[in-house]
């Protein structure tokens, strides 16, 4: 999307003109009387109107032309925030390490610069997309023309015994290790998991028997109008990698999630357990998103093994490959989008075609517009 001057049209409160400055207003005023007014004054200001409202005016166009220069070059500030325009790879920012460029980039590591960013996207209409890890994402070579918002808040505070309040952005994996060092059990299967909190919760990320769901206590929310609402377990609905909040409409992002664990003496030995369970069947040094399929539901046969039997373990198009270790994991040996999704396809034909289960993705694909 191109920018038009009317993007950059701010209020007088944003013009660093003091309201008391009317030497300075006056001033730029006589400065530029050929530009029409476009903004209103602060009612302070009425008495002064018919002389000030050029001065607003010009005031306007230089900020225009101050925000359209930054937002042009490689990396520029705005809301507090610093953005990269063009340049950063989502391919730096995913598992699988594919992805071409996205429009603009920005991290955030607290609430308040999320919801910054979010509003940033919002008065320029810029489709914009939050991501943790990466692990479960295709982007596409061509990039993404948008913002990416990359989640790090990523505090940790146990406010009782068992019940931690945790970032959104916060690594899952750590956290999985966290509480069962501390003696909690319930997220034992995190560990080892590429994801963040907040990418988890989206997903209902799960292992082992263990869900992040049987887990959490609540979920603070971020809505798009800007507003932050905690929501309690209770009042949110889980299914097999399904969560309330793939359906929330005006959901921003999900900011905290605080988990209620219950202690157990071998929460330590169960986490290191599942960690070497992992080691020994998933191919964790690759290039990767996890398992490319969900399981099929009430047929007791995962999607790996369905992979397997219709002899494609190991299968290679181009330079994306099914893993020889577990034939759900596909690796990027050098691929491009185009290869993963052609793969993804032939496979789910293959399985079709024996088996006549239809394989479903969990991994998400992020369209370039
Ligand atoms: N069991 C396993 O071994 C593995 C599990 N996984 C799971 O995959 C998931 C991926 O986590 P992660 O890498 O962090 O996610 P990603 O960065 O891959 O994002 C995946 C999707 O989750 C949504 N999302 C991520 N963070 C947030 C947030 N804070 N608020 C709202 N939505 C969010 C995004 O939705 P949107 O597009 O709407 O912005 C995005 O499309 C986790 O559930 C992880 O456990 C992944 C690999 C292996
Ligand atoms: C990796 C992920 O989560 C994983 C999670 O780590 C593991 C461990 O609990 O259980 C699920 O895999 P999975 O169902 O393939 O679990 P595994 O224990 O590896 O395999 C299940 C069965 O399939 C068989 N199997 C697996 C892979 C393979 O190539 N061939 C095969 O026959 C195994 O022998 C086993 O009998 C999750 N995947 C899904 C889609 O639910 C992820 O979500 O990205």
């Amino acid at each position: 999307m191109g920018f038009t001057s009317d993007m950059f049209v701010r209020p007088i409160s944003d013009i660093k003109i003091p309201n008391h400055d009317y030497k300075t207003i006056f001033k730029t005023a006589q400065q530029c009387r050929q530009h029409p007014p476009q903004i209103s004054l602060y009612a302070s200001h009425y008495h002064l109107m018919k002389r000030v409202h050029k001065a607003t005016t010009i005031t306007t166009t230089c900020i225009l032309k101050e925000e359209r220069d930054r937002c042009s070059s490689p990396s520029f500030t705005s809301h507090g925030l610093r953005f990269i325009r063009g340049k950063k790879l989502l391919s730096e920012l995913s598992t699988w390490r594919i992805g071409g460029p996205c429009k603009y980039f920005v991290q955030v590591f607290d609430r308040n610069q999320l919801l910054s960013a979010i509003r940033y996207c919002h008065e320029r209409s810029i489709r914009f997309l939050i991501i943790g890890k990466g692990s479960n994402c295709l982007f596409d070579d061509a990039g993404f023309d948008g913002c990416v918002i990359l989640n790090r808040i990523d505090f940790i505070e146990e406010t009782k015994p068992g019940i931690y309040r945790v970032g959104s952005g916060y690594p899952f994996n750590q956290l999985g290790v966290r509480c069962s060092n501390d003696g909690f059990t319930g997220l034992e299967f995190a560990s080892g998991v590429p994801g963040t909190v907040g990418g988890g919760a989206f997903m209902n990320a799960g292992a082992n028997g263990q869900e992040i769901s049987d887990a959490i206590y609540s979920v603070e929310i971020l809505q798009t109008d800007g507003r932050l609402e905690t929501i309690n377990r209770n009042d949110l609905a889980f299914g097999y990698r399904k969560s309330s909040f793939q359906d929330m409409q005006d959901l921003a992002a999900i900011v905290a999630v605080t988990f209620k664990l219950k202690p157990f003496p071998s929460a330590r030995e169960q986490q290191k357990e599942y960690l070497t369970k992992r080691r020994l069947s998933q191919p964790l040094g690759e290039r990767s998103a996890g398992s490319v399929f969900k399981n099929p539901e009430g047929i007791g046969v995962s999607a790996g093994e369905l992979i397997e039997k219709a002899g494609l373990k190991g299968f290679r198009l181009g330079n994306a490959k099914i893993s020889e270790m577990h034939a759900n994991f596909f690796i990027n040996c050098g691929s491009t989008s185009k290869d993963m999704i052609e793969l993804i396809n032939l496979v789910k034909e293959k399985v079709k075609d024996k088996f006549k289960v239809e394989l479903r993705e969990e991994i998400q694909y992020v369209s370039p517009i």
